[in-house]
Order: C-alpha cells, then structure tokens, then sequence
C-alpha cells in the first residue's frame, strides 16, 4: 500500500476548480517532486493531504486513512512554505515543544538539532537565527517521531547552494529511512538529481507523473552533443558535422534519442581531432516546459 494515495481529486472553490482529476501515489521510501507554475495547485494539494482542506470530488488516503486524522498526523511531517516560529524561544526549546506536540523525546528532539548541524546554535534565541538555521529547525520537526509520510513545500527557496545540498541529504536519509517524501519546488535544477519521480501540475490538472528517465523516453526532446575539436580541425569538423559554433572551438549538435549512437560513432571516427566531447540528454526544465506547454516562461 502506497503511504498517499491520491485518486482522481478535485477541488473547488464555488465556480472556480483548481484541482482537476488529479492521481497519484508517493510509496514508502520514494522522493517525489511536485512542480507547476504559481496558481498550478501544488499547495492546494498539500493542503488536502493535510487534512486542512476538503477534497470536493474523488479520495486522499494517508497511510490507508483519511487525512488531517490523529493517526494521519501523527505520522506524517510538514514543513510549510514560510516557516513561523517564535522568535523568543530557543532553537533547543521549540523543538522540544514539537516533540511534546508529536508524543516523542527531548533526546529526539537534541539528537536531531545535531543531525541539522544547530547543536551550537541550539541554545540562542530564534529570532537570532538566519532563514537557512530556520529552515534547519523546520527539517528537524519534520523528522521528529520518524514520519512515514513527509511534505515539503518549497522546502529550499532562499536556501543558499550548499544548505541546498544539505537539505537534500537529509531528505535522501528520511526516503532511507522508509518516509514517503513529497516536496513541491520551482527549483528545478536542484530536483533532477535528488528525486526518484516528478509529477507536474498544469492549471490544477496533471500533465506527467514519471521518473525522469521515463518522461525523457516520452518527450523525445533533443539531446545536445557538444565535441571540442582542436585548433586546426574545427572547420573542417564543422564542414562535416554542421550544427552550431560555440566559443570558437567546439560545436553544439542537437540529434533525436534513437540517433544518438549513429552521430556519436561519425564523431569518434574522426579520431584525434575530437579533444572533448560531452552528451547532455533535455534538462528538468525542458522537460518541464514541455509537459506544462509553457514556452520559456519561468516556473
Ligand atoms: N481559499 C481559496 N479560495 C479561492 N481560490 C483559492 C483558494 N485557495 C487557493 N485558491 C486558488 O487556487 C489556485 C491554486 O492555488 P495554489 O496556492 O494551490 O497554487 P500553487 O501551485 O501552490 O501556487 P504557488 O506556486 O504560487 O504557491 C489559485 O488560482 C488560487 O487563487
């Protein structure tokens, strides 16, 4: 049984519907991400996950029960979008107020201040505390009581690149500790290593829910083959290749996935001529955007 299971969901406010016959499951140890643009229904579906908001059509199901149940709570972790705390407790006092909150110890709650490196922070004032350190608390409380089911939103937004890097690692250890991890972002990049699946909403409607590898394989989008020549064979290697000059000594190829091989094998045929030669298959963001239909609109 998946930890959520989500089945043809809607939800609406009077005439408006933002969420339409959406599906999908997060199982046990699985990272998934949910993108879509601002207004797509990322939270809107955390929401209903949450229990704080009603579904209008279909079924949620939190660890085979209903959501926003004590036994749905108490198992599931939530780091909301803006992060509140206060401001006049300590590090170490809030999470021990957590901890009460989720039945579990304050020698947790201490271990866990030490897993998010604010065991010497731990004992000053909150309101002392950088959006990175609060961001560390929030994660903190989402793993208190070891959650089965953990929801992230935009859980990195003004993070810097290596508390980035840090939050992931501690996400990798709740997937490995068995959590279901559901995680909405716009930070796409950052997502196409460190999640095993994305599901991306397009005006409350789902358009692909699929590993990466998978929706590559669907999309058939370009992939982008980059060879560095060296000084003296660039024209000639731009004569027999074509595609486009970059910075004066290599050339950019797009080719289709089933073409792949046959272009790689004339590139090594020219032998030492090739000085470089890179493979990039389409990023998270062309896969974004072609699955949304949006043309080089921002997420
Ligand atoms: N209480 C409400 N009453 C009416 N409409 C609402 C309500 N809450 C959300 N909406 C609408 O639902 C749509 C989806 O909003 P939601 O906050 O889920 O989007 P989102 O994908 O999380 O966006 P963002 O990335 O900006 O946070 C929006 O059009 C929003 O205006």
């Amino acid at each position: 049984m998946p930890a959520l299971e989500i089945e043809n969901v809607f939800k609406r406010y009077k005439a408006l519907e933002t969420v339409s016959d959406v599906s999908f499951d997060v199982a046990a140890g699985e990272r998934v991400a949910l993108l879509g643009h601002n207004g797509a229904g990322k939270t809107t579906i955390i929401r209903m996950i949450l229990g704080l908001t009603s579904v209008s059509d279909g079924a949620i199901r939190v660890l085979g029960g209903a959501p926003g149940t004590r036994s749905a709570r108490k198992q599931t972790g939530f780091l909301p979008e803006s992060v509140a705390f206060h401001g006049a407790l300590t590090g170490r006092e809030q999470l021990h107020h957590f901890a009460r909150l989720k039945s579990t110890s304050k020698s947790e709650a201490d271990t866990l201040l030490e897993r998010v490196g604010l065991a010497d922070a731990a004992d000053r004032k909150i309101r002392t505390y950088s959006k990175g350190m609060r961001q560390r608390i929030g994660l903190a409380q989402v793993m208190l009581g070891r959650p089965k089911l953990a929801v992230l939103d935009e859980p990195t937004s003004g993070l810097d690149p290596v508390s980035r890097h840090e939050f992931y690692d501690i996400v990798d250890e709740l997937a490995n500790n068995g959590a279901a991890v559901l995680l909405s972002s716009h930070a796409l990049t950052e997502l196409e290593l460190r999640t095993d699946r994305v599901a991306i909403l397009s005006k409350g409607k789902m358009v692909a829910n699929d590993s990466l590898s998978h929706l590559r394989q669907s999309a058939q989008l370009p992939i982008r083959v980059t060879v560095t020549a060296t000084p003296d064979t660039i024209e000639g290697m731009a004569a027999k290749l074509g595609g486009q000059r970059v910075n004066g000594q290599s050339l950019e190829l797009l080719c289709q996935p089933p073409e792949k091989v046959a272009l790689l094998s004339t590139i090594t045929a020219l032998g030492s001529a090739v000085k470089d030669l890179d493979v990039t298959p389409a990023s998270l963001e062309e896969l974004y955007r072609h699955f949304s239909g949006s043309n080089g609109e921002q997420i």
